[in-house]
This record gives structure tokens, sequence and C-alpha cells, in this order.
């Protein structure tokens, strides 16, 4: 109670984590501590827990808890229009970088501004579903700006990586991250995979 008074917390506040905190101690056997990451998911209860599609402002606790726990959070983005082999390779080579991997996805009038009219194919809900189904992503959260930046901003995981056809200082979001003592990388890429390549293939082919 004294530390949560120390931090700023109001009375009524202060009581309640003492609370909870006790309770904590109370079931451990003998005599036990209590870490930050222990009170913060008590806290938090269920809503951390989840995984795949997820809103950004649930995305942020999870990550701030998981990087209590000392979780390396590795983040990415694009349009993922139509999933491909190189985005999948590229998917599982971020995720080895660290313990959970975050993919933010473009909404489908972020993704018309950036590719054109015709563009998406498959709309947000869909591909959000089909990243959510890959095992190296943990979560997938949805943006509506031209850039995450802002996302990335909120959210600063501790190494934010781009595929092959990225330069380091072309991505979006990477400053403020590597001000946060992240690591901003460029991954390897696929040759001769790309949603476009994929569209104009099959345009030819029915023609
Ligand atoms: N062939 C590839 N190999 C590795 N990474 C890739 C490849 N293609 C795309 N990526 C990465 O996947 C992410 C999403 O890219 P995007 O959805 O634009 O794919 P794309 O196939 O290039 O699409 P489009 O052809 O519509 O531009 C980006 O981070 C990009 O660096
Ligand atoms: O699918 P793309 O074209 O790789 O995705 C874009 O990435 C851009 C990149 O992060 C710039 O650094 C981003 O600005 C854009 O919104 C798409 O996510």
């Amino acid at each position: 109670m004294g530390l949560a008074l120390a931090a700023g917390h109001a009375f009524p506040e202060a009581m309640m984590l003492a609370n909870l905190g006790a309770g904590l101690v109370v079931a451990k056997p003998g005599t036990a501590t209590l870490s930050i990451a222990e009170l913060y998911t008590a806290l938090h209860g269920d809503k951390l827990a989840e995984f795949g599609v997820i809103e950004s402002a649930v995305l942020i606790e999870a990550v701030r808890a998981a990087q209590l726990r000392g979780e390396r959070v590795v983040m990415t983005n694009g349009c993922f229009d139509i999933l491909h082999a190189g985005h999948v390779a590229y998917l599982e080579q971020a995720k080895r970088l660290g313990d959970r991997l975050i993919v933010a996805v473009n909404d489908d009038a972020s993704i018309g501004r950036l590719k054109g009219p015709k563009r998406p194919i498959n709309p947000l809900n869909r591909r959000m579903q089909v990243l959510a189904g890959l095992g190296a992503v943990d979560w997938v959260v949805p943006f509506s700006d031209d850039t995450p930046q802002a996302l990335i901003e909120a959210v600063l995981p501790d190494i934010l990586v781009k595929g092959g056809d990225y330069r380091p200082e072309d991505i979006a979001g990477g400053a403020a991250v590597m001000a946060n003592g992240g690591e901003v990388k460029v991954l390897g890429f696929e040759d001769g995979v790309s949603t476009s390549a994929m569209i104009s293939s099959i345009l030819d082919r029915e023609r």
C-alpha cells in the first residue's frame, strides 16, 4: 500500500492494490514475494490471455505485461492482401528474433490509398483471420493511417522488422523504437513472390 501511495495512486486505489497483492501472497507457501508482473496480470485478468486479433488498447497492455515478464516483443506491419510464401518465411524469421510477434495490418481504406482503388482483394477481417492462423503470429492489430508510425510509437516493441524489400531508414516508426532502446531489422526476401505478381499471373492465365 505504501508503494502504491508513493507511486501517486489515490487512497482507494492503493487499498485495492494492497488487498489484491495480499491475496496473491497468502496463496503462496511460507514467506513469499510478489512481482509487478504477477500483480499486473492479476489486475488485468483474462484480457491479457487474449491472442489473435486484438484492439490496440488491449494490445498495449498485453505487450507491457509480456515485457514485464522478460519477453522480447517483435513487431511488423503490412497489407498482406493475398498471403504468400515470402510473407510466411519472413514472419517465421521475425518470430525467431523474440518471444512474441505482433502483425499490424492496414485497413481497407489505407490499402486503397497505398496500392490503388482496386485493392485490397481480401477485406481486413479475412486478412487478419489468415494471419492469426499462422503459428508464428501472436497478435494481429488493424490500423487505419497511411503508416503504422503512431501505433508503433504507442506499442514500442523491442524489435521492429520488415521484409527485405525495405531499407532500415525507410521503416516507419523505426526512430521511436531505437530511441526507446529497441532494434530495427530488415529480414530476408523470397525472390519472385509478391501479391501483385500473383494477381498479374491469374489475370494472364484467365485472358
Ligand atoms: N517476397 C517476400 N519475401 C519476404 N518478405 C516479403 C516478401 N513480399 C513482401 N514481404 C514483406 O511482407 C510485408 C507485407 O508486404 P506486402 O503485403 O506489401 O506484400 P507484397 O507481396 O509486396 O504486396 P504487393 O505486391 O501488393 O505490394 C512487408 O513487410 C514486406 O517487406
Ligand atoms: O505491405 P507493405 O507495402 O510493405 O506495407 C506498408 O509498409 C509501410 C512501411 O511500414 C513503411 O515503413 C507502411 O507505411 C504502410 O502503411 C504499409 O503497412
